[in-house]
């Protein structure tokens, strides 16, 4: 069953045109693969041989190791996926520990499998997050990380979000192979489509579903995405959901690991800083908690000049705040349609719809802000329109 795909094109479906813009863009490593599927609805202790075979199949060293060579515990439930800790200990008394992802059910509704496993790769290879060691039918295997998840006030931590600035910056420049177009409109017009077309069983949620406009969410987003498209913002490869849950710091090596690239995708610089801006407000979605403009300039700073933040320009300082707190109301709406397929989807016991509501409810409370603040720095910089750049961040390090 076990394969080495020399081709990893073949797993993501990528075509000839698009395979000889890999190689111009560095070729991604080969990568294990099985054709395996392992039901995430099984107890642990049922899961477990399936798992052993799995690791067997695709890592042909372990493939002669008893079941008791290995151990197995979850890690976390996530909104999304179920993740497990591998660790195995062979005859000679080597071991070895892994994360073994499996994609939990539905959410191909919200995440573009094919578009992350083109992306995973060239990421990983570059320096982010677990290495990518082996792919499956509903999963992957990446090394395990020793580290310790941020929490939400992590993030506002002066050397932290110092830290969390830079590697944004440098996970920024990675290219990755493919269309360069944004993403980020294309996506909220199709969670809109989805978000627009669901039925609920439950008819109190029906309910308060049948009360949303989706007219008025559609009026919204052409009315921000004319305004943003104005801002002649860069684009980058962007991890789009950087939340504490996906920020990682080893302590004692001071090093800090982004994960979970899922909804990865060519956007907005700012849209990505924005969103990561929106995740300070954490569990309790306390928005109160957004970074004011001194803390927001300070992570600009380390953002833009890591090495000499004191010598970012206040242009590129105030264009950079005035995208990120424009696509601040993009991220809203984002999530909040993403929380609306959710409900109908989820097997996750969480409020979604009211989670739909709060996001809505605060993009209408910070439209007004956002939409001045836009206008008034277009008014002083017409050129502004001009042209689209697209690509890497402006100045390169
Ligand atoms: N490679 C890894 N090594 C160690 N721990 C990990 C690794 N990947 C993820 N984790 C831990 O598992 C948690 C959930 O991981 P992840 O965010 O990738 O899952 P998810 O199902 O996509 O969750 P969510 O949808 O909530 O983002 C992380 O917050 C982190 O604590």
């Amino acid at each position: 069953m076990g394969e080495e795909v020399k081709n990893y094109d073949a797993l993501t479906g990528m075509e000839d045109e698009r395979a000889a813009e890999v190689k111009a863009e560095g070729t991604a490593p080969s990568i294990p693969s099985s054709s395996m599927a392992i039901d995430i609805s099984l107890p642990l202790d049922q899961m477990k041989p399936r798992i052993v075979d799995l690791c067997k199949d695709l890592f042909k060293r372990w493939s002669f190791l008893d079941e008791s060579c290995f151990s197995i515990e979850t890690v976390s439930g996530g909104i999304t996926n179920l993740l497990l800790k591998v660790s195995v200990r062979d005859d000679r008394g080597n071991s070895d520990s892994l994360t073994v992802r499996l994609y939990g059910p539905n959410t191909d509704m919200v995440i573009d499998r094919k578009r992350e496993l083109q992306a995973l790769p060239h990421l990983s290879a570059a320096g982010f997050g677990a290495k990518l060691l082996g792919i499956f039918g509903n999963g992957m295997v990446q090394s395990f990380i020793d580290a310790r998840t941020l929490s939400p006030s992590d993030m506002s931590n002066p050397k932290i979000a110092f830290k969390i600035a830079r590697q944004l910056r440098q996970f920024h420049k990675v290219a990755i192979p493919g269309s360069k177009e944004p993403q980020l409109w294309n996506d909220i017009f199709k969670f809109l489509d989805k978000a627009a077309a669901l039925k609920f069983e439950e008819s109190a949620k029906q309910v308060t579903y049948e009360s949303i406009s989706f007219q008025e969410i559609q009026a919204e987003i052409n009315e921000l995405k004319d305004l943003t498209d104005l801002l002649n913002a860069p684009v980058v490869f962007a991890h789009n959901d950087l939340l504490s849950g996906n920020l990682m710091l080893n302590d004692k090596e001071g090093k800090l690991y982004f994960i979970d690239f899922e909804y990865g995708s060519y956007s907005y610089r700012g849209y990505d800083i924005a969103n990561h801006f929106n995740e300070y407000a954490g569990f309790d979605c306390d928005y109160s908690l957004y970074p004011d403009k001194d803390a927001q300039y300070r992570f600009f700073r380390s953002y833009l000049e890591s090495d000499n933040p004191h010598e970012v320009s206040n242009k590129d300082l105030e264009a950079l705040y005035v995208e990120t707190n424009t696509f601040r109301l993009a991220s809203h709406i984002y999530w909040a349609l993403w929380a609306l397929i959710q409900a109908t989807v989820s097997p996750i016991d969480f409020d979604y719809i009211a989670y739909f509501l709060l996001r809505f409810q605060e993009y209408k409370k910070q439209k007004e802000g956002c939409f001045s603040l836009a206008q008034k720095h277009l008014s002083r910089s017409p050129s502004c329109n001009s042209s689209r750049r697209h690509g890497r961040p402006p100045s390169e390090d």
